[in-house]
């Protein structure tokens, strides 16, 4: 169940005696050094903890921290296009594993828990319906639903019934019949080259992986060869905006970004604005995720779109949800609520190495039909791949 918090009511800002000056964004350049104060805002943040409740991810909420209204600023310097061209090379390039190895090491713990229970069932024995009844169970304890449960089983009945039925022939069904279910849905992220910049904007539960999926895709862009900008939109946490600032230099991408607090969606007009004049092929912007707070969440989300579709009407191009796999059945309810709030055009799982219940990827597809884009299988930057049907599905079902 859903756990949500009141907004705190918003404290009517103080009359000035004078205006003070508009607050300027900041844009960190890519840059090889550390960033002037990564952690200086979160600190204080970190300095005055709020009363904590158990959130929806299973995290603790923080006190609602109601920014006062954010003038628009001025526009600030760009970065040069020698600065632009000059952007650091790119390290830690991935290790020789294969993609598919690296996918079945990730999905591990989901693979176990269906083999050795399919390896359980069918050691010489004929499908009955016993046999028949634990599948269904073992299919359902892994997330992929009870429809879908009872459509594979029903579907291996229709032909193996009353005979015997090896474990590699049961792994060797489910895996075909999965790959058809996951296939429509595994739709790799295209960057519209004209859009200039193609704007993609990261929403989802805190925690669930926006700001490294931020990072990983970055990285992906840049080895392309691409020209990415990052928006640090989640000003409410300061940790979350220093993050960003990191990946920003690790990934080679500038960084839009303001202080704790400040209005996200002013910020995000920023970004627009600016990734624009820089020429910039992807804007990738980051937003909060305190469910806890949902109505406020809502109206944060629906004004940062609102305001980039004043600079560009078809904008965000994309709109991402990272659903962390760990939580299982909750992805569902994070989907229905995301769905509520933005028009999500895509999803990107994340965690499925920490996890035993990617067959919720699944259930999911089935459900939503929402494409695919990418799994994320581990913290490092290329622990991210476009989500590819065949392969997630024999991995899954631990097939070579
Ligand atoms: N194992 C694993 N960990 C991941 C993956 N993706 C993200 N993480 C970790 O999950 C944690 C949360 O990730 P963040 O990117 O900070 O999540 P977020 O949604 O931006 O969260 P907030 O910053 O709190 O809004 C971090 O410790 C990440 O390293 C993944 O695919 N696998």
């Amino acid at each position: 169940m859903l756990n949500w918090f009141k907004k705190k009511p918003a404290t009517p800002p103080a009359p000035q005696p004078a205006p003070a000056p508009p607050p300027q964004p900041e844009i960190t350049p890519p840059v090889d050094q550390p960033a002037a104060d990564p952690v200086g805002p979160a600190g204080d943040a970190q300095a005055a903890p709020a009363p904590l409740e158990t959130a929806v991810d299973g995290t603790m909420a923080e006190e609602i921290v109601v920014a006062a209204p954010t003038p628009v600023p001025p526009p600030v310097p760009l970065p040069s296009p020698l600065a632009v061209a000059l952007l650091p090379e790119l390290e830690d390039k991935p290790e020789k594993k294969s993609w598919f190895s690296r996918l079945k090491d990730g999905l591990s713990k989901s693979t176990s828990r269906l083999t050795d229970g399919i390896t359980g069932i069918f050691t010489k024995k004929k499908l009955d319906d016993e046999a028949l009844e634990e599948l269904e169970e073992l299919l359902i304890r892994a997330d992929l639903g009870p429809v879908t449960a009872a459509r594979l089983t029903a579907g291996l009945a229709k032909t193996r019934f009353g005979k015997e039925v090896s474990a590699e022939e049961v792994k060797d069904y489910l895996a075909t019949e999965l790959q058809k279910i996951v296939e429509p849905v595994a739709r790799p992220l295209v960057i519209d080259p004209s859009k200039k910049p193609h704007i993609i904007l990261l929403v989802g539960v805190n925690g669930t992986g926006k700001t490294t999926t931020i990072g990983k895709l970055a990285r992906q862009f840049r080895d392309e060869g691409k020209i990415v900008w990052l928006a640090a939109g989640d000003t409410f946490r300061a940790a979350a905006v220093a993050q960003l600032k990191v990946w920003g230099e690790r990934t080679g991408c500038p960084v839009v970004a303001r202080d704790t607090g400040a209005d996200a969606a002013g910020l995000a007009y920023d970004a627009v604005e600016q990734a624009t004049k820089a020429g910039a092929d992807v804007l990738l912007i980051d937003t909060a995720g305190r469910l806890q707070n949902k109505a406020g969440l809502m109206e944060e989300l629906r004004k940062i779109v609102r305001v980039i579709k004043k600079l560009n009407p078809e904008a965000p191009h994309t709109t991402l949800l990272t659903l962390d796999a760990t939580t299982g059945q909750n992805a569902h309810s994070q989907i229905e609520v995301f769905k509520d709030m933005v028009a999500i055009n895509g999803l990107i799982l994340t965690k499925l190495d920490g996890s035993a219940r990617g067959g919720v990827l699944v259930a999911l597809a089935e459900k939503f039909k929402l494409p695919v884009h990418a799994i994320g299988v581990g913290e490092g930057v290329y622990d991210m791949r476009p989500f590819e049907a065949r392969a997630f599905s024999r991995a899954l079902v631990g097939m070579e």
